[in-house]
């Protein structure tokens, strides 16, 4: 087997304007944090316990049950070695899972978090200990058969029973049944019940109850409780998402998660200082989507990146030899947009989670009028860091030709297992139009003179506007951040007078919101791009940056903006903001861009640092062997054990011999 370096790679890698791991010193938060992701890294590489046979190769039950095992070592050894901190805990579990995840993920995600956030301090006591100690493993079942999107609809009930001090749990339809919760198919013995509170036949909203779903025994379901797997989807498959229906199923009064809002013995209902304190275990996890989009897409674009120096293809000049795909200009542009968007979102992804830590530490002391900024722009970041990534992954696999299509590739297992991120948690279209709601209510604000903070600041001050005959230079980020500004507060504003005349013009405000809603959409979408082109650009101001550092990270923001301004020229055209002549210079400016980062884009996605375990991709092999290691792949697949597969014996062989007879 060849070991050493593919010679293009290497030569890519000799001709870098720029030391890569300088970036991912950037990248990952200084040298200490780096030293100690390898570490975590390679320890879970290395481990033998965690080396498995190729998933690809596997039935889904036999990959429930490999990552089922394997979650079960590697939480095991996570608590043996101490590994407690969030990052510690991330990059170890990534090493340890690879592309996948395993059946208690949302143990960790959203069980754990929710009695964190939404039990008292008794309750936790209670559960959350024995949770943390996986003595009980849970998930969040919230979504039904008939409702996800829509929470305030969802139909299972918690009754309260005065007598009994008890909450009779029904899902009294076939729609109100517990659809798509992670591990509840087989896994979890407990969960976090989103039923509608009944006290003397009012209902009080959604809220969540703690509910045992199987025997701590045998695992079977308890009485009242009928719950399996929701079969085959998408990717996921070594997870089992489950259902579950609930027939009278009592539990005691304390099994209300009463941190905001509980029942009193006597059936008076205390309510939260806001409603919206229930959801915020899915602002959590949207927070962190926005920080995995871009991880995910940083692998894709790292596989096809290296891909495409290792492929050669076509002749590019007449009886030349055939060039490296990558310099294609027109490959390039498959690519550098996507690696440019995964540097774009690696950083917004910090900022989104910083901001998540300082509101939730603020709402934990009792300030929730963080709430709405906070759910608004983790809203319309995670639905758009997740649609790019999507978009992303897609075009890194078309850009690998046909082996993007191999699970050898490792790009297939990579989409499918995060393309839910678009619309679990939170649909796309749905999540902008919350973002949306936010917008308006804050372009209000700022039209009756109120000043703005946080994300929205930019509504109620002067915003940028062209100045006649002035000639732009469409490099200078602020420049491009201007555009950006005047673009989203210009849709804004246009969606809120859209709003309005529907309105004067008869429609009541969900009527006329449905009418609006395209445009309202396009004004969250930009206001969320512009979060994110002005956060990178913010990040560049940093003065201890090293020079060559600082140079290619501006080309990469200059690219994210120029990429983004010239898909949606429309946008910043349509009201003479920018000019045709803005816009061509622009095209030009990228084709520049591309030239300039050609030199550099391996030691981009090498600054990625995602070693060949945890990338699991053979056109992505770190070392550029691909053909060879392509070969023995495929030799392990299922079908190579045998020569003759038993089914020629079977069916082939008769088929064939009988037409050969009659011939
Ligand atoms: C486990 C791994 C996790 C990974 C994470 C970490 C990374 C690890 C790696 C991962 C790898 C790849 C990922 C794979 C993904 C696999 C997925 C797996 C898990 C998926 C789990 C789920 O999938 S779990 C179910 C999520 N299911 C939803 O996501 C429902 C959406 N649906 C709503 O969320 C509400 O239904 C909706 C629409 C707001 C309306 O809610 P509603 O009707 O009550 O409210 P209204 O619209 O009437 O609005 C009334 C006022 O409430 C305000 N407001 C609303 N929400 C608020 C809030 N949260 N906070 C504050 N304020 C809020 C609003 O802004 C209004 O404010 P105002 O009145 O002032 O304008
Ligand atoms: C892999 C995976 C894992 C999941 N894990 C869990 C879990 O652990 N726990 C859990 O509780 N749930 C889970 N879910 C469910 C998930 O949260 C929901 O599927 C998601 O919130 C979308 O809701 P929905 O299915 O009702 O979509 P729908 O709302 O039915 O969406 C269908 C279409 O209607 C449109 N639409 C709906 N409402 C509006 C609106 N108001 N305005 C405009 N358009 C609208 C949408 O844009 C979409 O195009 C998971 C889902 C997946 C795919």
């Amino acid at each position: 087997m060849a070991t050493r370096m593919n010679p293009d790679l290497k030569k890519e890698r000799e001709s870098a304007s720029f030391d890569p791991e300088k970036i991912t010193n950037f990248l990952y938060g200084g040298p200490e944090k780096l030293r100690r992701k390898r570490e975590l890294e390679s320890l879970a590489l290395n481990d033998p316990d965690f080396q498995h046979e190729d998933l690809n190769f596997m039935s889904r039950e036999q990959q429930y049950e490999t990552q089922l095992k394997k979650g079960i070592a590697m939480i095991t050894k996570m608590k043996e070695l101490n590994i407690t901190d969030f990052w510690d805990q991330y990059y170890y579990t990534t090493a340890v899972l690879v592309s996948d995840g395993y059946p208690m993920s949302v143990h960790e995600r959203m069980f754990l978090p929710t009695l964190r956030g939404q039990a008292t301090e008794q309750q936790k006591e209670k559960w959350l200990k024995m949770a943390e100690n996986y003595a009980i493993v849970g998930t969040y079942a919230q979504t039904e058969i008939g409702h996800g999107t829509f929470v305030r609809g969802l139909e299972t009930t918690a009754t309260f029973d005065p007598k009994t001090q008890e909450f009779i749990l029904n899902t009294p339809t076939l729609s109100a049944s517990k659809w798509w919760p992670g591990g509840m198919g087989k896994t979890s013995n407990y969960v976090v019940l989103m039923a509608q509170l009944y006290i003397r036949g009012k209902s009080y909203g959604v809220h969540p109850f703690m509910l045992q779903i199987r025997s701590l025994e045998d695992h079977k379901p308890m009485p009242g409780v009928t719950v399996g797997d929701i079969g085959p989807k998408f990717g996921y498959d070594f997870m089992d998402n489950g259902f579950l229906a609930l027939n009278n199923v009592r539990i005691p009064r304390e099994n209300m998660l009463k941190k905001y809002s509980r029942v009193e013995p006597d059936g008076t209902y205390v309510k939260p200082p806001s409603t919206k304190l229930t959801y915020g275990t899915m602002v959590l996890v949207r927070a962190g989507i926005v920080m995995s989009s871009s991880r995910v897409l940083a692998r894709a674009v790292t596989i096809a990146t290296r891909y495409s120096c290792v492929r050669r293809q076509s002749e590019m000049k007449p009886g030349h030899p055939e060039p490296q795909v990558l310099d294609y200009v027109t490959q390039q542009y498959k690519l550098f947009p996507n690696l440019a968007a995964a540097y774009a979102f690696w950083l917004t992804g910090q900022t989104m989670m910083s901001v998540y830590n300082k509101s939730s530490s603020q709402i934990e002391k009792g300030d929730i009028s963080v709430l709405p900024e906070l759910h608004a722009l983790s809203a319309g970041l995670k639905a758009l860091s997740s649609a790019r990534a999507d978009v992303g992954m897609e075009e890194c696999r078309l850009a690998c030709g046909g082996h993007g299509y191999s699970h050898a590739s490792g790009l297939p297992r990579l989409y499918t297992n995060s393309t839910p991120a678009a619309t679990a948690e939170g649909e796309h279209v749905v999540l902008m139009l919350q973002t949306a709601r936010y917008l308006m209510k804050s372009y209000t604000q700022s039209v009756q003179g109120e000043k703005l903070a946080g994300s929205v600041a930019y509504l109620s001050g002067v915003q940028p506007v062209p100045v006649a005959g002035r000639t732009r230079n469409m490099l200078d980020l602020g420049v491009l951040c201007d555009a950006y500004e005047h673009r989203a507060a210009r849709l804004v504003r246009e969606a809120a007078e859209q709003l309005r005349s529907e309105m004067q013009a008869g429609k009541d405000q969900a009527d006329a919101w449905n009418a609006t809603s395209v445009d309202l959409l396009k004004a969250a979408t930009a206001h969320s791009q512009y979060f994110v082109v002005r956060n990178f650009a913010e990040r560049l101001t940093d003065t201890t940056l090293d020079s060559s550092v600082f140079a290619v990270l501006t080309r990469l923001c200059q690219l994210y903006a120029l990429h983004g301004l010239v898909t949606n020229s429309g946008d910043f055209l349509e009201d003479d903001y920018l000019t045709g002549a803005d816009i061509r210079q622009a095209r030009r400016h990228i084709n520049t861009l591309m030239a300039k980062l050609r030199p550099d884009a391996v030691a981009l996605v090498d600054a990625f640092d995602y070693p060949d375990g945890i990338l699991n991709s053979i056109l992505g092999r770190y070392d550029g062997n691909v053909y060879e290691h392509l070969l023995e792949w495929a030799k392990a697949s299922p079908l190579n054990i045998t020569d003759v597969h038993q089914s020629y014996q079977k069916y082939l062989k008769p088929f064939l011999q009988a037409n050969r007879a009659k011939l």
